[in-house]
């Protein structure tokens, strides 16, 4: 596709950057062959090329698009001609009427600046300038308009002088059509003529001194063509204009106008910005320095080719960026940065990559730096992400292994670490791009190191569990011998306690050790766990011993101990005491061999002195959040003298009890029938008794009688006739008392028996008194 621009005479080529739409009515409505006005009659240039140039379809041509010019006088007929080559519309003018469609110089009165300056943008825009002549102004210099050429030369020096930035000279075809060629002067002189002249130009021009030696083709490469006349032979004009044209589209001939070598190579979608830079230059009448252009536009364009690549991959990665900011792991993100990433490059690359190469380097760094630091927060938030879930994982792993009842805990840790950390690294080494400096040692050094506290809590609370069910199967083991030992008070009571404390302990220990070897616990932990175990099983002895010797229980066995030693005799047997007992001597023995217990129990103090138990005064219970003050020698003490002092007391006033129970049955036994009495009884009572025996209906009863009696005893059922006739008894008794003291007084009924009162034989005062208020009550 070829894009057409025109420039014109001397005079007229001011008018010719205009005159190129002069008139640019469109006269089609199809956009692709719309016409737009470059630079208007105020020297603006338009704001519409680049709209124009995507109208054309040309905003992706990238290379692929070619700029013609054309120079000459007025009316030579440069807009049939570029119509005819490349199919444009330019307006021609109507043949009866001779007036120009460029606006002309007069219009716009004379300005050569003007013109000087159409000419050098033309110049620098296109790849081929075609000096369009009329065959009769060969070799005229002023009717050829080879001043304005000269011009153009030495201008062109200036801006092609030096060589761009790759190393080559811009160059460019200068295609002379010679129009209403007749024929009478061969093509070849002509071209010969024209040729000579150029280099004539050329070799008169002023050059910058560093350029003196450089020739005219060095720049430029001439073409030539003619055409035949268009009024006269208008058949052979029209055969010669489509012969031309095959120039401008056949790229297979060797005569082809547009070689790669004349092309500016300024993507398309920057020539509206490098042609309004052009202008500004020559606008401005500043040195033209077109590598310095080109590195312009490429700046430029790069940026808006940066711009709109990093628009794109903001509109992928923003969809992301809520599902990590509120913590979660998202899937095959690294994949998916990887493509947003790689898809901005791509469209970067394949608009920018035309445009000067240093700078489309500079500005894809700085676009990869910029697209870095953009998922740079995906990443570490990823990182941040992946760190908790990995540690929430690992916890429950640990949790969920140790839910059963035979776990070896080392070995869930191993697992559940190494699981966490493989999927840590994993999910970073995915999230991580590729010729970044991102890294992840630091977030996997930080979770190392969480997961290793974790499972270090997780082993404290673990020993701490495992020593407290030591602790309970301990206390359950302990239980009985201490009851067992302390209820028979012997002088080697302790020492049996201790040693069934310390097999008991030994065996606690062994099962904790043999535990803690699957926990791996340091040695240090070990002997802190021990010496927590050793103290917890003193303390829970001392609480067994505690319950032992509470008050109540305390003096429950010493009045047991009493009791076995003043009610029973050493054989066992209960004691019937009889007035000539020694109550007195029984009760005292008794009493004091009862009161050597308290000190024997005040003080946990084996015989035997390898026995006794010492744990360090400062062992605490780490296993355990309360403070403690643990004291070992008083744990040793069980009574204080105060309390063994109090105890003493309150038995001497059971056994005190006692005494007066003892002393009351001998009084019991004082009160019974004397033997003599049944022998009265026997005497008195023979007539009554042979009575019944000979009289028949009271021995029938006797009978009746003995047989139920025989009867009740063989069922068992003596206990419930005397419970019922006790009763019974009772009841009448209370019947016939109530009828009694209705009719007789108190007087005659309160006739007490004087006897000596029991309190006095008794030593304690505080006792006698007691007596004597019981005895007065009752
Ligand atoms: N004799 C002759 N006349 C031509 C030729 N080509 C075009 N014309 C006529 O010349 C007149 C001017 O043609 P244009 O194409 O308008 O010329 P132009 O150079 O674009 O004119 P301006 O833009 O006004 O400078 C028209 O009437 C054409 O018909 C040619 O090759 N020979």
């Amino acid at each position: 596709m070829s894009v057409a621009l025109t420039s014109s005479t001397a005079t007229k080529a001011v008018a010719a950057v205009n005159g190129y739409h002069t008139n640019g009515n469109a006269t089609s409505n199809d956009p692709s062959i719309e016409r737009v006005q470059i630079i208007d009659d105020e020297k603006r240039f338009t704001s519409d090329l680049t709209p124009q140039i995507e109208r054309w379809g040309l905003q992706n041509a990238g290379f692929d698009y070619d700029i013609v010019a054309v120079f000459g006088s007025q009316s030579t007929g440069k807009s049939t001609l570029l119509n005819r080559l490349c199919g444009t519309n330019f307006d021609v003018m109507d043949e009866t009427r001779r007036q120009q469609t460029t606006k002309d110089g007069r219009e716009r009165g004379e300005d050569q600046d003007f013109e000087r300056k159409s000419a050098l943008f033309s110049l620098a825009s296109s790849e081929v300038l075609i000096v369009n002549l009329w065959e009769h102004q060969v070799g005229l210099y002023q009717g050829a308009n080879m001043g304005l050429l000269k011009t153009v030369f030495e201008v062109n020096l200036g801006l092609f002088g030096k060589k761009s930035a790759d190393g080559r000279s811009q160059r460019t075809l200068l295609l002379f059509v010679i129009r209403d060629h007749i024929g009478t002067t061969p093509l070849a002189n002509l071209q010969a003529t024209l040729t000579a002249d150029m280099n004539k130009i050329w070799g008169s021009l002023s050059k910058p001194p560093e350029l003196n030696d450089r020739q005219l083709s060095d720049y430029f490469d001439l073409s030539f063509a003619a055409l035949p006349h268009k009024i006269l032979v208008p058949d052979k004009f029209e055969a010669g204009v489509q012969d031309l044209r095959k120039r401008f589209t056949d790229k297979s001939r060797e005569d082809y106008v547009f070689k790669p070598m004349y092309h500016k190579r300024i993507p398309a979608d920057g020539v509206a910005f490098y042609m309004e830079n052009i202008w500004e230059q020559v606008q401005s009448n500043k040195d033209l320095d077109l590598p310095t252009q080109q590195e312009l536009l490429a700046q430029f364009r790069c940026d808006e080719i940066a711009t709109v690549a990093l628009s794109e991959f903001n509109e992928q990665a923003k969809p992301q960026r809520k599902p990590i900011e509120s913590g979660k792991v998202v899937e095959g993100l690294g994949n998916m940065m990887r493509s947003w990433k790689a898809g901005a490059l791509a469209r970067y690359d394949r608009d920018a990559s035309r445009y000067h190469q240093g700078v489309y380097k500079r500005k894809r760094a700085d676009l990869i730096s910029v697209i870095d630091s953009t998922i740079s927060p995906l990443f570490l938030g990823q990182l941040k992400n992946l760190h908790k879930a990995c540690l929430v994982s690992f916890k429950k792993e640990m949790v969920d292994g140790m839910r059963g009842d035979s776990y070896d805990f080392a070995e869930i840790v191993k697992t559940a670490r190494t699981r966490c950390e493989k999927r840590f690294l994993e999910g970073a080494k995915e999230a991580s791009l590729e010729d970044t400096d991102w890294s992840y040692e630091e977030e996997f050094t930080l979770l190392s190191e969480e997961v290793k506290n974790v499972a270090d809590q997780c082993r404290k609370d673990e020993t701490k569990k495992m020593v407290n069910v030591i602790e309970r199967n301990f206390k359950r083991n302990i239980s009985e011998p201490v009851d067992l030992y302390l209820n028979k008070a012997t002088p080697d009571m302790w020492d049996k306690v201790l040693k069934a404390f310390r097999e008991t302990l030994e065996k606690a220990e062994s099962s904790y050790l043999t535990k803690a070897k699957s926990f791996s616990c340091t040695d240090e932990e070990n002997a802190t766990a021990l010496s927590t175990l050793r103290k917890r099983a003193w303390l829970a002895l001392r609480s067994k011993i505690d319950e032992q010797t509470s008050d109540a229980a305390f003096l429950a066995k010493l009045r047991t101990h009493f009791e076995e030693l003043f009610r029973y005799d050493e054989h066992g047997v209960p004691r019937v005491w009889k007035p000539e007992d020694d109550i007195d001597g029984a009760f005292k023995k008794a009493k004091d061999r009862t009161l050597e217990l308290i000190p024997l129990y005040s003080k946990i103090s084996p015989i035997e002195p390898s026995l006794a138990y010492t744990l360090p005064s400062e062992t605490s219970d780490s296993l355990s959040a309360e403070a403690d003050d643990f004291d070992f020698p008083s744990t040793l003490l069980i009574f204080s003298e105060t309390k063994a002092v109090d105890l003493t007391n309150r038995f001497r006033k059971d056994a005190d009890a006692y005494y007066v129970e003892a002393k009351r049955s001998t009084v019991a036994t004082m009160a019974q029938i004397p033997y003599w009495m049944y022998g009265v009884l026997v005497v008195l009572g023979w007539n009554e008794a042979m009575v019944v025996l000979f009289n028949p209906l009271y021995f029938a009863m006797l009978l009746v009688l003995l047989a139920s009696s025989w009867f009740i005893v063989q069922m068992g059922l003596v206990g419930p006739v005397f419970q019922v006739l006790r009763t019974v008894g009772n009841e009448i008794q209370r019947q016939v008392s109530n009828r009694l003291r209705e009719h007789f007084s108190e007087a005659a009924l309160a006739q007490p028996v004087r006897t000596q009162p029991i309190e006095d034989q008794l030593e304690n005062d505080e006792i006698k008194q007691e007596v004597r208020v019981k005895r007065e009550r009752f």
